[in-house]
């Protein structure tokens, strides 16, 4: 997705993304990082509630209407009595219910050699907690992660300790560290952890001089690129196949023999 500072329009995009995708057989769908809003900081914060709500109500209809289970996030979920976010993932089933959540717990604080700065702990408050992997008949175990993230392969451990078959990456990874990290990065988690890699993706200009890397794309246990969305908006899409998974984990029993931990 290219989301803007417009709830309204990145709504719509969505909905159109989520209707390609259904229609070319989709089951699991995921919304890359800030799909409902992509904008300044303070603009965030003024409008999180409206943003947190509309964009629950929005999954929740998306799953119903369609029969899939998805993925939305992270988008602003104000914190009580406090002014500021959580950077929030819903995994939602086909029903319509949530069934797990998670608050982004590494926020990005970086100086980026472009010149651009991100300060995200100055509006977002950082998770503590590793989410729950959720148990799907037709699509694994599924843990969820955001963004930056994956730079910390000791938090993934710990999902792959609860069985984690698939994991989410939703993600606004800036253009300058992306061409050299995002695909290198989500390579090493898939083959580390053998397991299933969805990493929906911001890409293109958002506003000011914002500018997202893109490449959604999933990756197999093998870290094959399965599908990769380029750079411009759109869809990857690619299957999960449990036989592949297991042939993976026996040809490279690496989680097996882990010493450390
Ligand atoms: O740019 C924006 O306004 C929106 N971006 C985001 O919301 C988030 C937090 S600032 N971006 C990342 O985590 C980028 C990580 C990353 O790019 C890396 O790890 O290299």
């Amino acid at each position: 997705m290219t989301s803007v500072p417009n709830l309204e329009k990145n709504l719509a995009q969505a909905e159109e993304l989520i209707d390609l995708s259904v229609r070319q057989g989709a089951e699991l769908i995921g919304l890359p990082e800030n799909f409902p809003f992509l904008g300044e900081e303070v603009d965030k914060i003024t409008q999180a509630e409206t943003i947190a709500l509309e964009s629950q109500q929005f999954l929740k209809k998306m799953a119903q209407r369609h029969q899939i289970t998805i993925l939305g996030g992270g988008f602003p979920v104000p914190v009580e009595q406090c002014t500021k976010v959580y950077n929030t993932a819903l995994l939602i089933n086909s029903n319509g219910q949530v069934v797990s959540y998670y608050h982004k717990v590494h926020l990005f604080d970086v100086d980026v050699p472009d010149g651009n700065t991100y300060q995200e702990s100055s509006t977002v408050m950082a998770g503590k907690e590793i989410p729950k992997v959720c148990s799907f008949p037709d699509l694994g175990n599924i843990g969820i992660s955001v963004c930056y993230d994956v730079r910390f392969p000791e938090f993934y451990r710990q999902m792959s300790y609860q069985g984690m078959d698939v994991i989410f990456v939703p993600a606004a990874f800036t253009a300058f560290t992306g061409k050299d990290h995002w695909r290198v990065l989500l390579q090493a988690r898939a083959i580390e952890n053998t397991c299933y890699v969805i990493a929906p993706a911001q890409t293109g200009t958002h506003y000011a001089r914002r500018q997202t890397h893109g490449h959604a794309m999933i990756i197999d246990p093998w870290g094959v690129i399965l599908a990769d969305a380029g750079e411009k908006p759109g869809v990857a899409i690619a299957e999960i196949n449990f036989s592949r998974l297991e042939q993976v984990r026996r040809q490279m029993p690496s989680l097996q023999h882990r010493v450390f931990g």
